[in-house]
């Protein structure tokens, strides 16, 4: 049986050409050229098609492979085309996670989950809620950081819109090329700055990729309205260059101008194309273009930076969480932060903003608790006039030093916090420092992936004699010293964007403003309870982070709409129920 061609129904929004150039003057919709004014122009000729046969089990977003049930393989014209055996999805699920606990390397593992969204896209998402512990280090961190150093080489089937330089002038006429139109959340990156492993160049398309996978799976974002896009100016990985595997442009990264240029065409397009209240998360941009482009697009976008602020809030609500063990408040504390690019200047800037609400100060008064570290040293006064902008508030007056060990002497922090992407950045003799004058050391190592942690989870409670509070960027498992065994809690941005993303598309947000993350954080930090204090466990178990999501979906949410920044009108009355019944899932429905 051949594929129906249905013409769309005018006015469908789905497939609305939004387009400024073939909409007349006077803002009405000429989805089909109809319109006099748009004789001279070219059109696109959007159809839908009612899948059937084989067109149907080759597409993910509907296909059940041997999930579909006897009906409708008669329906759809699918008999003969499967075995006859008809599977659960859930023996489906069994099979799957059998196959993939069968592979000896992580990559393999991935390899494999990929081709799962690509083939049975509801499957693939109700493996990745139901089994979010074992899964999560597989498609995100760590695993998706060594997949991006090989994705010229694994690259299968593309998934997401590849923006280049060669494209320029044409951005708008690519996103027509993505098949959906109502796209609510972008992950976009240029690859300069792959977790702490560096310009991967358009090889970093394996992160928008994982963290949208994130949203639907962890914030419930209904996967037909993400959009994964990597935007190629070349690379500076001479390594990437020379191998003849390598899928992006071969040669060194634009800058400047023509840099500028194709960022701004793509943001411009993203609402041309998408509207007003399309969520742009920037991710794993260098820290030179990232506080700059969030600057200048967080007055016209709907955008936030997850490694700026996405990781700021996480962090806070990991220091909050820690409060309940440590007694007192957040400005009681010190904190030293080794690393002051994108990750460590959102935490200092966020924890400042923190202090100065709960304290009713300044926050420059506020700052004064806050140290950071970069590759030179100890961020001071003396340095000032060479620091990059976003150091600047957070340089004290202090003598230089260059050690992280006489840091800890001179400053005497409670808390050290890592975000240098350098591995075994926190030593033995530092991590002894640390807990040499205090019970209740907080240590986070938070780079990623784990080959780039500034500690382990074991050197961190063996090096404390099993004193410390820790919380790391990639999963750990637990850890035994003395008679104690400790969880540890994954201070990642994941616990954030995804209900982030979730509050944001409830409410109809328009804007990002400071204080949602200061919300999420504290949503977050609510769902610490005694029996994860008992392990010294500062983030809830990832097994409930659909709930957290919805939590942080519903505290953002009420946050844009106090903010005048929601557009879903009326407010639901009630944001956390409603939120959840927002929530994507994907269990299979029943074609008729
Ligand atoms: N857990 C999480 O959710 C997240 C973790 N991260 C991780 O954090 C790391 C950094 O990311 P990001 O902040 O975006 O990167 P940036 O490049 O913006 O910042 C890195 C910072 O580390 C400093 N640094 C480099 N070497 C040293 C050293 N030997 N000692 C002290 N500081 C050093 C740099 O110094 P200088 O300024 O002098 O160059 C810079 O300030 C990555 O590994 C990333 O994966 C990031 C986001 C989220
Ligand atoms: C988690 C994350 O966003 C990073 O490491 O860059
Ligand atoms: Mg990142």
């Amino acid at each position: 049986m051949e594929s129906m061609l249905k013409p769309m129904r005018s006015g469908d929004q789905d497939v609305l050409d939004k387009d400024a150039s073939v909409t007349p003057q006077g803002g009405v919709n000429d989805t089909y050229g109809e319109d006099a004014a748009t004789e001279n122009v070219a059109i696109t000729p959007w159809a839908r098609l009612v899948a059937s046969g084989l067109e149907l089990l080759r597409n993910p977003k509907y296909n059940k492979g041997t999930g579909f049930t006897e009906e409708e393989r008669d329906l759809h014209y699918l008999r003969g085309l499967l075995p006859p055996a008809v599977f659960t999805q859930d023996l489906q699920m069994e099979r799957i996670l059998n196959n993939l606990r069968q592979y000896e390397t992580q990559l393999e593992k991935y390899v494999d989950i990929m081709d799962l969204q690509e083939r049975n896209e509801r499957l693939f998402y109700r493996v990745l809620i139901e089994h979010v512990e074992e899964m999560l280090p597989i498609v995100y961190t760590p695993t998706v950081g060594e997949a991006c150093q090989k994705f010229g080489s694994i690259f299968r089937r593309p998934n997401g819109i590849y923006v280049s330089l060669k494209d320029k002038g044409k951005v708008l006429d690519i996103l027509k090329n993505w098949p959906e139109k109502d796209v609510e959340v972008i992950v976009v990156t240029d690859g300069e700055r792959i977790l702490g492993l560096g310009d991967l160049g358009v090889q970093g398309m394996g992160i928008p990729i994982g963290k949208l996978a994130l949203y639907v799976a962890l914030g419930g974002i209904r996967p037909s309205t993400t959009l994964p896009v990597t935007i190629d100016v070349g690379t500076n990985n001479d390594s990437l260059l020379k191998d003849p595997f390598y899928i992006g442009l071969r040669q060194k990264r634009a800058t400047g101008q023509e840099y500028d240029d194709l960022i701004h065409e793509f943001m411009m397009a993203t609402k041309q194309a998408y509207g007003e209240k399309v969520l742009i998360q920037f991710e794993d941009f260098a820290n030179h273009n990232a506080f700059r482009l969030l600057a200048k697009y967080s007055a016209t976008h709907l955008v936030f930076n997850d490694d700026i602020q996405g990781t700021a809030a996480v962090a806070l609500a990991g220091l909050l969480a820690a409060l309940h063990l440590t007694g007192g408040t957040l400005s009681d504390h010190k904190y030293l932060l080794v690393g002051a690019g994108e990750a460590g200047s959102g935490i200092a800037e966020i924890l400042a903003l923190e202090i100065s609400r709960q304290e009713n100060k300044s926050v420059d008064e506020a700052r004064k608790r806050i140290w950071l570290i970069d590759s030179k040293g100890l961020v001071t006064k003396a340095r000032y006039e060479s620091l990059q902008e976003f150091k600047k508030p957070f340089a004290h007056e202090h003598p230089p030093c260059s050690t992280l060990v006489s840091a800890i002497k001179a400053i005497k922090p409670t808390a050290l916090i890592g975000t240098s992407g350098q591995f075994g950045a926190f030593t033995k003799e530092g991590l002894e420092e640390l807990s040499a004058y205090q019970d209740l050391p907080i240590v986070f190592a938070l780079s990623n992936p784990t080959s780039k942690s500034e500690c382990t989870a074991e050197e961190a409670f063996l090096y404390t004699k099993g004193k410390c509070l820790f919380a790391s960027g990639s999963p750990f498992p637990p850890v035994t010293y003395g008679d104690k065994t400790f969880v540890i809690g994954q201070s990642n941005n994941c616990y954030i964007f995804p209900g982030m993303g979730l509050g944001c598309v409830i409410s109809g947000a328009i804007r990002v403003h400071d204080d949602m993350f200061l919300a999420a954080a504290e949503a977050l930090a609510a769902q610490i309870r005694p029996e994860h204090l008992e392990k010294r466990q500062l983030f809830p178990s990832l097994k409930e982070i659909r709930s957290i999501s919805a939590h942080i979906g519903a505290a953002v949410a009420a946050k844009a709409y106090q903010l005048g920044l929601a557009t879903r009108l009326p407010q639901p009355e009630d944001l956390l129920s409603y939120a959840k019944r927002c929530m994507y899932t994907p269990t299979y429905r029943r074609y008729r």
